[in-house]
C-alpha cells in the first residue's frame, strides 16, 4: 500500500496512553539486513521478534510505534539508559521482507554500535501503517516526520511520566521479591 498523499498530523494519538499501551518489550541487539544506516542513514536496532511472543504480544499488529527505550550495556559495568524511540514492526513493504521484525531507532547520536546489548522498550503509542514508497527518499522523509511526530508526541505529561517506570529504569527487569 503506497502512503496516503497530503500533510501528516504532527502527533500521535490522545494525551494519554490508551489500551492495550503500554507495551513492554525487551532483547538482546542482533544484527539486521544491513541497510538502516549504509541505505538510509537511520540506524535501527534490531531485537528478536520472539520477544512479543514472550510478552503475550504475538498478535501486534505491523506498523510503527513510539515510546521510551532502555539501553543495557553489560561492560565495564552495567549501565542502563533511557532514550525516546521509534520503532517499525512488520515486513518493510519497500524492502519487501520476508520476516516480521522489530526495527527500534534511537533519538539519540551514538559514537559506535552496540550490538549485544540488551534494548527494553514502553512502547506508549502507534503512529502509522507500514507503506512501500515510489523511492528510498520518500521512506526517509516519512521517517523523519516519525522522529519528530514520536519526539512531540512523548512532550505531553502522562507520555513523559513513563520515562520513570521502574520496569524501564531497571533495563527490562522484573521487580524481585523482597
Ligand atoms: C520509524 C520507522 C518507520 C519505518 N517505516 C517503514 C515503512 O513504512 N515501510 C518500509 O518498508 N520500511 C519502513 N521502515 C523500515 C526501514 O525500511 C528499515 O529500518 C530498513 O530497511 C533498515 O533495516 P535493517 O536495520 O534491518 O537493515 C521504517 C523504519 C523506521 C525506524
Ligand atoms: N541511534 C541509533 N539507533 C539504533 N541503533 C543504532 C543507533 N546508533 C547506532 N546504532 C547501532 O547501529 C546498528 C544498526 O545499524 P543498521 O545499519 O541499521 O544495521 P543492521 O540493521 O543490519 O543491524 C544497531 O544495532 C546499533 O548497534
Amino acid at each position: 500500500m503506497p502512503p496516503p498523499s497530503g500533510p501528516r498530523d504532527p502527533i500521535a494519538g490522545l494525551d494519554t496512553p490508551q489500551s492495550p499501551f503500554p507495551l513492554k518489550l525487551s532483547g538482546e541487539v542482533i544484527k539486521g539486513f544491513g541497510r538502516g544506516s549504509a541505505e538510509l542513514g537511520i540506524p535501527t536496532a534490531n531485537i528478536p521478534i520472539s520477544g512479543l511472543d514472550v510478552g503475550g504480544h504475538s498478535d501486534l499488529a505491523s506498523g510503527i510505534y513510539y515510546g521510551w527505550s532502555a539501553l543495557t550495556i553489560a561492560s565495564p559495568s552495567p549501565t542502563t539508559t533511557i532514550y525516546p524511540m521509534v520503532m517499525s514492526l512488520g515486513y518493510n513493504p519497500y524492502y519487501k521482507n520476508t520476516v516480521r521484525s522489530v526495527e527500534v531507532h534511537i533519538m539519540h547520536d551514538f559514537e559506535s554500535d552496540f550490538y549485544g546489548a540488551r534494548l527494553s522498550l514502553s512502547i506508549l503509542g502507534y503512529i502509522r501503517p507500514e507503506y512501500d514508497y515510489v523511492s528510498k527518499e520518500s521512506l526517509i522523509d516519512d521517517i523523519r516526520t516519525d522522529i519528530k511526530v514520536a519526539e512531540k508526541s512523548l512532550e505531553r505529561e502522562a507520555y513523559k511520566a513513563w520515562k520513570e517506570d521502574g520496569w524501564l529504569v531497571r533495563g527490562g527487569k522484573e521487580e524481585e521479591d523482597s
